[in-house]
């Protein structure tokens, strides 16, 4: 049942929005055309042992992190080469039956949920480190490619690949994503450090977006097919291979946490940080309330405050004079308790809180599912958006701590979801309004999780009508049968 206190609520929020957002319906998708002789054609494709009807296996594959409803394929498929993705993607075709590329489902917006059922094709077992080229910083990799196995791989070369989601993620998904993470202020995120992708259209072509072989580090040719894949999840072809940049493991780290008694503080600390040029590795801000649940999931006695959480990676030469100007800025604005280390354990240590932050929140209600909003402002609105939020939720008397890289002016609402259905209608209404207020302040509704199913209504809004008709024309120039992850992106 929907309380008193959430139309009280609504009224602060704009109501046609949230009558809009309620009332928005997916195109009506075909159900899958998935007999048992097209299951025969792909057993014939991939091999018996590469097909599953299984439920356990089908449940698995119809979600991800996110609190998103399970949506089950009709079949899972894994593929094991190429040449394999390509036959699939063929007979999917060939048969309009929905096609969702896998990588390793912990995305957050329902990337890979089968809405209307279809094949499920996991990559995972491509997993190849197809080649390093350290003298160019760079390497390529097969789409089951996990981030912390490249890393151990790179570790004796002194290179590694710095976009970490948090999650460990298959590079391709992230790829599909356009993920980010904690350390993009500094490296950016993976729109800026894919050379080139290998993509299976959905008629079984392979292209090379940057031309086969191709992984120089500029390039004028033409339309930019590379980028248009990063980010496409899923919704244009299946990412087979992907070259990408690597980065010198820094030879000093810096880690370091204060605390401050209001938002405020925080926030002007970021954004001077920010404005002073001093490069940051990872800037990051917890609230109060993600501070209390982190210390209550993982027993631990932080100081139940604003907190930034700050990283410097470099030469040892010259970085501890960084780090003190950021110190001299962070106590002009009354920050308080600045820790700092060094030492790897000590670091792990000091930013534990950071990287348990999603489960810590989704343990403030047991059972839960997260939801998280993922609004990105220009730095300069970063602190009137915080407080906004921060009020609101307050007056929406829900558990949703705020976290997130305001160093790129990006950060996270967690909402944890229950079956409680008034208590879920709040926490929508809250997310919906967060990113009304970020779009109107020359913002986006998602910084690195991405549209899946989840924010197609706010796409809409963000990019307007005609935008929305040209991505549609985009997606039907690839895959003009919408057999690529329906339902997804664009409705
Ligand atoms: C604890 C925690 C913390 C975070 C995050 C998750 C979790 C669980 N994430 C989200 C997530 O890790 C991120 O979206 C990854 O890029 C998802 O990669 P997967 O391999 O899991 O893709 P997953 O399998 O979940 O798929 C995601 C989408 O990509 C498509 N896809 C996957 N592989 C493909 C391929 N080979 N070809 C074409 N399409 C493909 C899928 O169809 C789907 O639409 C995140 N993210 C982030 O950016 N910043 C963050 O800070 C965090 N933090
Ligand atoms: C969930 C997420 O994106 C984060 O913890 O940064
Ligand atoms: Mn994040």
């Amino acid at each position: 049942m929907i309380s008193r206190c959430f139309f009280r609520y609504l009224k602060q929020t704009s109501l046609a929005d949230y009558v809009a957002f309620r009332s928005f319906s997916r195109s009506q998708q075909t159900p899958a055309a998935v007999t048992s002789s097209f299951i025969d054609s792909l057993r014939t494709a991939v091999g018996d042992n590469n097909v599953s009807t299984s439920d356990a296996i089908r449940e698995q594959h119809g979600h991800d992190e996110s609190h998103h409803e399970v949506y089950k394929p009709d079949v899972v498929v894994f593929a094991e080469s190429v040449e394999q993705v390509s036959k699939v993607a063929k007979l999917c075709n060939e048969k309009k039956v929905p096609l969702i590329p896998f990588g390793s489902g912990t995305g957050l917006e329902g990337g890979v949920n089968a809405l209307s059922g279809g094949v499920t094709l996991d990559v995972t077992k491509m997993n190849q480190i197809v080649e390093v080229n350290a003298e160019d910083f760079d390497c390529t990799v097969q789409p089951g490619v996990m981030r912390i196995a490249l890393n151990s791989y790179l570790r004796d070369t002194g290179l590694w690949f710095p976009i970490d989601p948090g999650a460990d993620a298959s590079i391709c998904g992230m790829c599909a994503t356009s993920a980010s993470g904690t350390n993009a202020v500094r490296y950016g995120t993976m729109r800026e450090n894919v050379l080139n992708l290998q993509v299976v259209l959905p008629d079984g072509r392979v292209i090379h977006t940057a031309g086969k072989g191709k992984r120089c580090r500029k390039t004028s040719a033409g339309y930019n097919l590379t980028n248009l894949f990063v980010g496409s999840e899923g919704t244009l072809g299946i990412i087979t291979q992907a070259t990408i940049k690597l980065y010198g493991l820094p030879e000093k780290t810096i880690a370091a946490v204060c605390h401050f008694k209001t938002v405020q503080e925080a926030v002007d600390t970021v954004v001077q940080i920010m404005q002073s040029g001093i490069t940051m590795a990872k800037l990051e801000f917890l609230d109060d309330k993600a501070i209390e649940a982190f210390n209550k999931f993982s027993k631990y006695n932080m100081p139940v405050a604003q907190s930034l959480f700050l990283e410097f990676h470099g030469p040892a030469l010259g970085l501890e004079d960084q780090f003190n100007t950021v110190k001299d800025l962070i106590e002009l604005n009354g920050g308080l308790g600045l820790q700092m280390a060094t030492d790897e354990d000590e670091r792990k240590r000091l930013w534990k809180a950071r990287h348990e932050m999603l489960w810590a929140c989704t343990a403030l209600i047991p059972g839960s599912k997260p939801y998280s909003t993922d609004i990105c402002v220009p730095i300069s609105h970063l602190p009137e958006v915080i407080i906004k939020t921060k009020q609101w939720i307050d007056e929406a008397k829900v558990l949703a701590p705020v976290l997130g890289h305001v160093g790129d002016g990006n950060f996270h609402v967690i909402l944890p979801m229950t079956l409680d259905t008034g208590q879920n209608e709040i926490m929508k209404a809250l997310a919906l309004q967060i990113a009304l207020l970020a779009m109107d302040l020359n913002g986006t509704c998602t910084g690195e999780h991405g549209i899946g199913m989840g924010k197609c209504h706010l796409l809409e809004k963000e990019i307007g009508p005609v935008g929305i008709q040209v991505l549609k024309d985009v997606k039907k120039c690839f895959d003009p049968n919408g057999i690529m992850n329906p339902g997804k992106i664009i409705s």
